[in-house]
């Protein structure tokens, strides 16, 4: 399909679905690993990703930007394979012509105007009618306005992300790579490139962003590969890697009215993995089950006439949950 058959935020009419693709767009990394000298950025990750929205989800460092760098020819694995619509990555400028990628720096320069540097990618491609290509890609991101003839260092971070957008859409791409899209936009902005993502997955594209934030992956991708330390952590729809995180184990800091007779009653219940008065007063408790913990220390505290002071979940950080999953 032609990019113009997607509408913009702004039209109501339903996406229609992607036909002419000669394939389902599938990226598939089979036993891929990357090294920078000593480092081990990719470590022997296996991925099919399809049609749809995906969301990569990791901490800092963790290697998204890398395994996307790998999915666009970029960058060559030091093993394995990484293949786009049946094609081999690297060293294949025939690949080019089947992927966008979104960096996550904004490596435009801001003199030009967004229309201006939207042409020059078209021209890149060698694209038959490059005006044409460029008013699509602009109503694509709903630049078409007055702001596509401004210069880009006048635009807001949303803008400027819409308009890497449309350079990586102006090809038509079956498959756009987006790293760390949603960095540094405000909610209003987070929603309008959600929404322009949902509208090109639900089309047919083949959409995978970077993300180190749960919320955003969760109300955008209907796929999640975590990845940790470079390697693939977990994988599945996004209630299966929740409820990975929920069921994890979890240490809370309780201050209570009268903490050694809690601590005793809290010990043996099917919830609680540990207890320990904290020298300086409270207790820390390593629970099984986020939920049923919870439900079960509020139920005890009552039993033996105990004031809760105080719950605090010490281990809520990001890293916490990923270090869990990739050893679970
Ligand atoms: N050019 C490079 N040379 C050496 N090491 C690198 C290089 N690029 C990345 N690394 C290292 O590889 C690992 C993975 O980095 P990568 O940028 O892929 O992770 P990331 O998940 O995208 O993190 P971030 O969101 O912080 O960019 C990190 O340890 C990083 O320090």
């Amino acid at each position: 399909m032609s990019i113009d058959e997607i509408p913009g935020q702004r039209d109501a009419a339903p996406v229609p679905v992607q036909h002419n693709l000669g394939g389902p767009a599938e990226i598939v990394l089979d036993n891929v690993t990357h090294w920078y000298g000593n480092v081990v950025a990719v470590n022997d990750i296996t991925m099919t990703i399809g049609p749809g929205v995906t969301g990569l989800l990791g901490p800092n460092g963790a290697g998204k930007s890398t395994l996307l760098h790998l999915v666009s020819g970029f960058l060559a694995p030091s093993r394995g394979t990484v293949t786009v619509a049946g094609q081999s990555a690297w060293h294949n400028p025939g690949i080019y012509k089947v992927i966008g990628l979104v960096p996550e720096r904004d490596s435009v320069y801001a003199f030009l105007t967004g229309r201006q540097f939207v042409t020059a990618t078209a021209k890149l491609h060698k694209l038959p009618d490059v005006g044409d290509a460029v008013a699509r890609a602009l109503h694509m991101v709903e630049m078409d306005t007055e702001a596509a003839d401004r210069r880009i260092e006048t635009y807001s971070k949303g803008m400027r992300q819409r308009i890497k957008v449309a350079a990586a859409l102006v090809h038509e791409p079956r498959v756009l790579l987006l790293d760390e899209p949603f960095n540094g936009m405000d909610p209003r902005q987070r929603m309008h490139m959600m929404d322009l993502l949902h509208r090109l997955g639900d089309a047919g594209h083949t959409i995978v962003f970077s993300s180190h934030i749960l919320e955003e992956v969760e109300r955008l991708s209907g796929t999640v590969q975590v990845i940790v330390s470079g390697r693939l952590a977990a994988s599945g729809d996004y209630r299966t890697i929740r409820r990975l995180m929920t069921s994890r184990p979890h240490v809370f800091q309780v201050a209570s009215s009268d903490d050694r007779t809690l601590a005793s009653a809290l010990i043996g219940r099917p919830s609680v993995n540990g207890v320990e008065l904290n020298p300086g007063g409270g207790l820390e408790v390593r629970a099984g089950d986020y939920g049923a913990f919870s439900r079960e220390l509020a139920a005890v505290a009552r039993e033996h006439g105990v004031r809760l002071r105080a719950v605090l979940p010490a281990d809520e950080s990001l890293e916490s949950v990923f270090t869990y999953l990739v050893a679970s």
